[in-house]
């Protein structure tokens, strides 16, 4: 096909519009996925598990489907038509998300929740299925598309496209990692205000057209093959007669092949044969390498939903849960440069062979370290959770509603309190409390598998009130708060997000949710106010108690006291950096090793095949999380990470033992080899067959047409 040829500094203009392209990609990926697995907790109402295995699924069939992609394009379409259409399918499931995440579509009766799920889930899996087969199917295709563009002569021009395409990939995960949860954390709608999930998913679709309109703009200046004819197809056919072929002979009379695959001979090129058996030995070599993905890809799932019950406050900096991901690229972008540079040369000046397969392996470990770690940041959370309640069991609190303190006896403890900030446990199902001199006897009746807070009355004798309290970790980092009014007359509380409505005397109000952040509460009762202002972290929750001795004014801070029901999170994000830098660190020597490795083992024309395969290794990596997650199902997070590590470290053995027995091959110097014995075979047959045609006076055509494609 024609195109115009432009060059700048010695590189084809063309790839300008490539890279650029793939910049806008891999925002639009990273950036929906950024926010995916919160979407699904937060927005559709699904758990943990089930929000991890559908994200888990969603990968998987992200890189299932460039082996589609490489067939559509070497088969069919070419690689820039099958860029630009499947590029399309994409920016419609992304635009599918976007839709799906407007509550208001649903939301008739106008409460900020959305009244058909059915909708907004079977729209969103669409969106998906349609992003999984667009990004999916273009990726094979844009990066080899890209290498195209180069001559044979360019090498180095080349070797640097695919670095420069690389770093793209993470540039454009880092700004979508930065931006996407922030949007994500915006309050918007039009009956009411919810988290807009809806532009965190609308900003990745519009890059995504972006990213067409930019591939689109350089489309004359581009060097389009034409689809060669199904490769695959037939590497499955030769396999498929080898098979056939060893089967049918398969009695000890036929003497022994060296290889399985030289029973193909009888019908296939040998130089095909020769370039599968390459393959296949690659391959094979795949096999435990899914173990790695598995550990690593759950960085958008796990380690996010961990970060959600950490603390994020860097200095004045809030960091949301799905920001933390952002590491990962950022230590790319340096690591990569330093591992090139510093650790690798120097690794070789101290005369160590690093080997290709011995980084990969290397990269396996510091992953299962990665895991290592994220295990004791679990821990750490875990230790400040909050014991709540089994179902056999029901916890009370205690708050004493009076100005004075009150001896409080419970069976046969004594308690001398103002307010109890401690739940006690019980196993009973009724308790009988004594509470002041003379002795109130009272027989409470306690919910099983709840949380309650006993209000002792100012007069004694007076009606005890119980609430129900809060019995799971407020979610999203937001904070529990609520107010028990002690006064003799009603008080009203507001702050500029939420109104906590008018509490009535020896009353309570119910939870609202409230961000990290300093709050001002404006209480008023008749024309007077007090206002109250406090600092709140993330995922705590709080009962706050209006006395009945309050005096409204500039001083009424004071009087206000605070029950801490669930403490906020305390553990620091800044403890996920070291997983974070294990994981990052395994990547670079796994996955920037494994690409190069998987491109130069790779026979010529199997190269995009050998490409597929390795993509092929990051969904079977992610089925493993469902399958590994859904059988052991371990009642401690800490204790699934362990799980993974330890399955990571055995797989890792394996992995060492198989990289010990291969040998590495240069597939252009094999080629090149059996095309100049095909070329001498050629010769000789030449002159076999002029002997033939000159004493039979006719030529075996069959034969002539084998030895020209030859
Ligand atoms: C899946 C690949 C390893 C690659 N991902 C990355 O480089 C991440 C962002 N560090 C990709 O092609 O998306």
């Amino acid at each position: 096909t024609s195109f115009i040829f432009k060059e700048v500094c010695g590189y084809p203009l063309s790839i300008f519009f490539i890279v650029v392209n793939e910049f806008c990609e891999r925002f639009s990926y990273y950036g929906m996925r950024a926010v995916l697995v919160l979407y699904f907790k937060y927005f559709l109402r699904w758990d943990d598990d089930l929000a991890t295995s559908i994200y888990h699924t969603f990968v998987a069939l992200c890189y299932l489907t460039p082996i589609l992609g490489a067939i559509v394009a070497d088969s069919w379409l070419g690689k820039f038509k099958t860029i630009i259409y499947l590029s399309i399918v994409y920016a419609i499931g992304q635009v599918a998300m976007a839709v799906s995440a407007i509550h208001d579509i649903t939301d008739t009766d106008r409460d900020g929740t959305p009244d058909n799920m059915t909708f907004h889930v079977v729209l969103s899996m669409v969106g998906l299925f349609l992003i999984a087969l667009g990004t999916g199917g273009i990726k094979p295709c844009v990066a080899a598309f890209g290498g195209d563009q180069f001559s044979d002569h360019q090498d180095r021009q080349r070797r640097t496209f695919f670095s420069v395409f690389y770093l793209c990939i993470n540039g454009g995960s880092l700004l979508s990692t930065i931006i996407t949860p922030i949007l994500r954390a915006q309050d918007c709608g039009i009956h009411s205000q919810q988290k807009c999930y809806s532009l965190a998913f609308g900003v990745p679709a519009a890059l995504m057209l972006v990213a067409l309109v930019v591939f689109i703009v350089g489309s004359g200046m581009y060097y389009k093959a034409e689809p060669q004819g199904n490769i695959m197809l037939d590497v499955c056919k030769c396999i498929g007669f080898a098979i056939k072929n060893r089967y049918r002979h398969r009695s000890n009379q036929y003497p022994k092949r060296q290889h399985w695959m030289d029973w193909a001979e009888e019908k296939y090129d040998k130089l095909l044969i020769a370039q599968i058996k390459m393959v296949l030995k690659v391959l094979f070599l795949y096999i435990p390498l899914p173990m790695f993905w598995t550990l690593f890809d759950q960085k958008g799932s796990r380690w996010t939903l961990q970060a959600t019950t950490m603390n994020g406050y860097f200095g004045s900096l809030v960091i949301q849960p799905d920001q933390m991901q952002t590491v990962n690229p950022i230590l790319i972008l340096t690591l990569v440069p330093i591992m090139d540079s510093v650790i690798y040369p120097l690794i070789n000046k101290c005369g160590l062979n690093f080997t290709p397969l011995k980084r990969m392996t290397v990269g396996m470990l510091l992953a299962a370290i990665a895991f290592v770690c994220a295990a004791l940041v679990q821990i750490e959370i875990d230790k400040t959770l909050p014991t709540f309640p089994s179902t056999s069991q029901s916890q009370l609190k205690l708050l004493n509603m009076g100005s004075e303190t009150v001896t409080i006896k419970i069976f046969n403890d004594f308690f001398v309190l103002q307010a109890s900030n401690e739940y006690f446990t019980f196993e009973a199902g009724q308790i009988n409390i004594s509470v002041g001199h003379p002795e109130v006897r009272n027989t409470i009746s306690l919910a099983k598998g709840q949380r309650q807070t006993l209000l002792i009355p100012l007069t004694i004798t007076d009606e005890w009130l119980m609430t129900d309290d809060i019995t799971s970790k407020p979610q999203e980092g937001n904070n529990a708060i609520r107010f028990v009014n002690g006064m003799k007359t009603a008080v009203n509380v507001s702050i500029p997000a939420a109104n906590f409505g008018l509490i009535e005397p020896f009353s309570y109000s119910n939870y609202s949710l409230i961000k990290n952040g300093k709050v001002t509460f404006t209480l008023w009762s008749g024309s007077q106010s007090c206002e109250y202002s406090t600092d709140f972290g993330f995922g705590s929750s709080y009962t706050f108690f209006i006395p009945s001795t309050l005096v409204f004014g500039p001083n009424c801070q004071e009087s206000i006291t605070a029950a801490e029901d669930i403490k906020p999170n305390s553990v620091h994000m800044a403890l996920q950096i070291p997983q974070y830098f294990f994981i990052t660190a395994g990547e670079v020597m796994f996955s920037v090793t494994g690409l190069e490795f998987s491109y130069s083992q790779a026979p010529s024309n199997m190269k995009a095949v050998l490409q597929a395969g390795w993509l092929f290794t990051v969904a079977i990596g992610n089925f493993i999380v469902l399958i590994v997650a859904e059988l052991a199902k371990l009642p401690k997070q800490w204790a699934e990470y362990v799980l993974f590590a330890s399955l990571l470290v055995a797989v890792c053995f394996i992995f060492s033992i198989m990289a010990y027995f291969y040998t590495y091959i240069d597939p252009a110097e094999i080629e090149a080899q059996f095309k100049k014995n095909v070329n001498e075979d050629d010769e000789d047959n030449k002159h076999k067959l002029q002997k033939t045609e000159r004493s039979n006076g006719k030529i075996n055509v069959t034969k002539l047409s084998y030895y020209n494609m030859a």
